[in-house]
């Protein structure tokens, strides 16, 4: 069971390094997603993380393909509206792609465009997405079946709901704020890797 920690765009540079090297070892994926940044900014960072010595193979980075390509990090995680899948896969076989997708449409679609795996979300009301009710375990539930490649949840998931998203047989789970928004980030993700390891 995987457990994916997705960089939540309100930290300095400073701040991102001493928490993702601080929980490289515990989480099994970090997705640098720093929209706000500029392309020179990510580079530096991905750069020092990786001198710090953390796994490239735990970076994802969100979104920019050109940032990946540049750093050696073959994991890159698309967005809605972001590059085709399918030209990715077909332009860089090795890069594991995953997708993020709201709906099983849309699931089936990454499916077809050789996504290596779905994001999928927001399964519970999270302050990412104000004032949207989520999704629901029972949505997630159905993706997961209808799906041959992994799903991996997100969305307002914390130690408190995240038994209720492992019953749905998902391969992994994503959170931001459960991490990032932690005065003790490493402490978070320990507490919720132990749950998540005994969910399978
Ligand atoms: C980055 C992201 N994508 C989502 C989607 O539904 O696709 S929800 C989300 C944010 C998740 O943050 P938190 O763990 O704090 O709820």
């Amino acid at each position: 069971m995987e457990l994916h920690a997705i960089t939540d765009g309100k930290k300095s540079i400073k701040e991102l390094k001493e928490i993702i090297t601080s929980i490289a070892d515990v989480v099994d994926y970090i997705h640098i997603r720093e929209k706000s940044k500029v392309p020179a900014e990510i580079v530096a960072l991905v750069e020092e993380l990786i001198y710090a010595g953390v796994e490239k193979e735990r970076l994802v980075i969100n979104d920019r393909l050109d940032i990946a390509l540049l750093t050696g990090i073959r994991n890159v995680h698309l967005p809605a509206n972001s590059l085709p899948a399918a030209k990715v896969k077909t332009a860089y076989p090795y890069m594991r792609v995953g997708v993020s997708v709201h709906s099983v449409e849309e699931a089936k679609t990454a499916e077809e465009a050789r996504a290596d795996y779905c994001l999928f979300g927001h399964v519970f009301e999270t302050d990412s997405k104000k004032g949207l009710a989520g999704r629901g375990t029972n949505a997630l539930g159905k993706i997961v079946e209808q799906l041959q490649i992994p799903v991996i949840a997100i969305g307002g998931i914390t130690p408190d709901n995240v038994e209720q998203v492992l019953e749905k047989k998902v391969h992994g789970i994503a959170v931001m704020s459960t991490i990032f928004s932690s005065s003790q980030p490493k402490e978070a993700a320990i507490h919720l890797k132990n749950i998540v390891q005994k969910g399978g």
